[in-house]
């Protein structure tokens, strides 16, 4: 779950799981940059844009051990055309602890066509017949 904070920024926990294991005891860093990667593609809704990731550029600074939450804030850098570019820190041991994990990342901006052409046709069919997702998606298109 993400939270809208100042700006256009989200605050986020992710609670490391033992099946989100590495290393014995320790956060699989592909597992990171997947919360870091959804913690900063959630800010895209809070623009009212539909977009991907095209760039994720992770610094793992200290080890996540499982059990562990780690407190994510994301908030957008800057906006040119279609490139978002964003950033986000991962810290453990509470909001304010130490920076274990960090991103900067640039989201692409693109129409819903991206997903209908690129997508599975069953699960792009099962999205078009959920009412909720059709009108969420076409609302974010017409209505940027
Ligand atoms: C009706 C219901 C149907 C279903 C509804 C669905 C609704 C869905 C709603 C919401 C979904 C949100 C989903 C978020 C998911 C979380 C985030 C992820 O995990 S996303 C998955 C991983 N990412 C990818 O799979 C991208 C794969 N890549 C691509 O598809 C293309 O490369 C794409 C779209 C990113 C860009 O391709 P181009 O042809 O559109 O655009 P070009 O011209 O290449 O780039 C535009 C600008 O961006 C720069 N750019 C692109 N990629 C770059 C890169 N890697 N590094 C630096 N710059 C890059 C380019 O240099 C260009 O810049 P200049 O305008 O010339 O200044």
């Amino acid at each position: 779950m993400a939270r809208a904070g100042e700006g256009v920024s989200v605050t986020a926990e992710f609670t490391v799981q033992p099946a989100h294991q590495g290393a014995p005891g320790l956060a699989h860093g592909g597992v990171l940059a997947t919360a870091l990667d959804e913690t900063l593609g959630s800010l895209n809704w809070l623009l009212r844009t539909i977009a991907v990731t095209g760039r994720l550029e992770t610094d793992f600074v200290r080890p996540v051990p499982v059990d562990t939450v780690l407190h994510l804030d994301a908030r957008i850098t800057a906006v040119h055309g279609r490139k978002i570019y964003s950033t986000a820190t991962g810290r453990i041991g509470g909001p304010e602890g130490p920076v274990a994990v960090r991103a900067d990342a640039l989201f692409i901006e693109v129409k819903v066509d991206h997903f209908i052409d690129n997508g599975r046709p069953a699960e792009i069919q099962a999205a078009m017949s959920d009412p909720d997702q059709v009108r969420r998606a076409r609302a974010f298109e017409v209505n940027p």
